[in-house]
């Protein structure tokens, strides 16, 4: 629907998790018809982000992409795959879930993530591109992605920042600051409004959750 207001959509269950997310104290909408996407300054408090960087340090080993382009310089961050049962990476799941309503059970585990100086994550989309060779295989079990959540850990000394160029709206990396976007527009489409880069690092490490949610059950909860 052209024209269409970001805090409205034909979905009910994305309404619903819009509206859970209005209602959270300190939320800020980015003022654009274009995406919904919202910020939230300490989600997470500082000593909380202490524990779980400790965590990517621990487990960190190279980012994959999952349609992969040639330019093996597009994502050069490390990944690191959480411990689904570790207590602090489940509570923050359960406060995801309690400021969102965003259901866990189509959620993809959460990711951690670091930038290295020069590292980056090129201008990309979340969900699978539907022409994309691999999208049978991406979207098989638990379907196309939905909502991204992610969660800056820490503040890199200089660069890091997420820009979403079709929008104009670049975020700065913030200790605890979440945020969080559909990546389908209101009839349900991939929004290709929703691109984003995770520009370089220029000084100092970044450290980010990712959690991205699906169209059905992920299957491990
Ligand atoms: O690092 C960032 O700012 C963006 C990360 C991202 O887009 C992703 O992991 O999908
Ligand atoms: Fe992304």
């Amino acid at each position: 629907m052209a024209g269409q207001e970001d805090d409205v959509t034909d979905n009910p269950y994305d309404q619903m998790v819009i509206d859970s997310m209005m209602a959270a104290p300190g939320i800020q909408r980015v003022p654009t018809p274009k995406v919904s996407l919202f910020i939230r300054r300490g989600f997470l408090t500082p000593e909380e982000c202490a524990q779980v960087i400790e965590r990517i340090d621990r487990g960190r080993q190279p980012s994959t992409v999952t349609d992969y382009n040639g330019d093996a310089a597009f994502r050069t961050s490390e990944t690191c795959y959480f411990d689904v049962n570790d207590p602090l990476i489940v509570d923050i799941d359960q406060r995801i879930f309690a400021f969102s309503r965003l259901d866990l059970k189509y959620g993809e585990p959460m990711q951690g993530q670091r930038y290295a100086v020069g590292q980056e994550f090129k201008a990309h989309t979340d969900y699978f591109e539907p022409q994309g060779a691999d999208y049978q295989t991406h979207t098989q079990v638990a379907g196309q992605r939905t909502w991204t959540v992610m969660i800056y850990l820490n503040e890199p000394e200089a660069g890091g920042a997420t820009r979403f160029k079709a929008i104009d709206k670049t975020v700065q990396p913030e200790t605890g600051k979440l945020l969080a976007w559909n990546n389908r527009r209101p009839d349900g489409s991939p929004n290709p409004s929703t691109i984003h880069h995770g520009m370089k690092v220029r000084a100092g490490t970044k450290y980010i959750i990712t959690k991205w949610f699906r169209e059905r059950p992920w299957g491990w909860a």
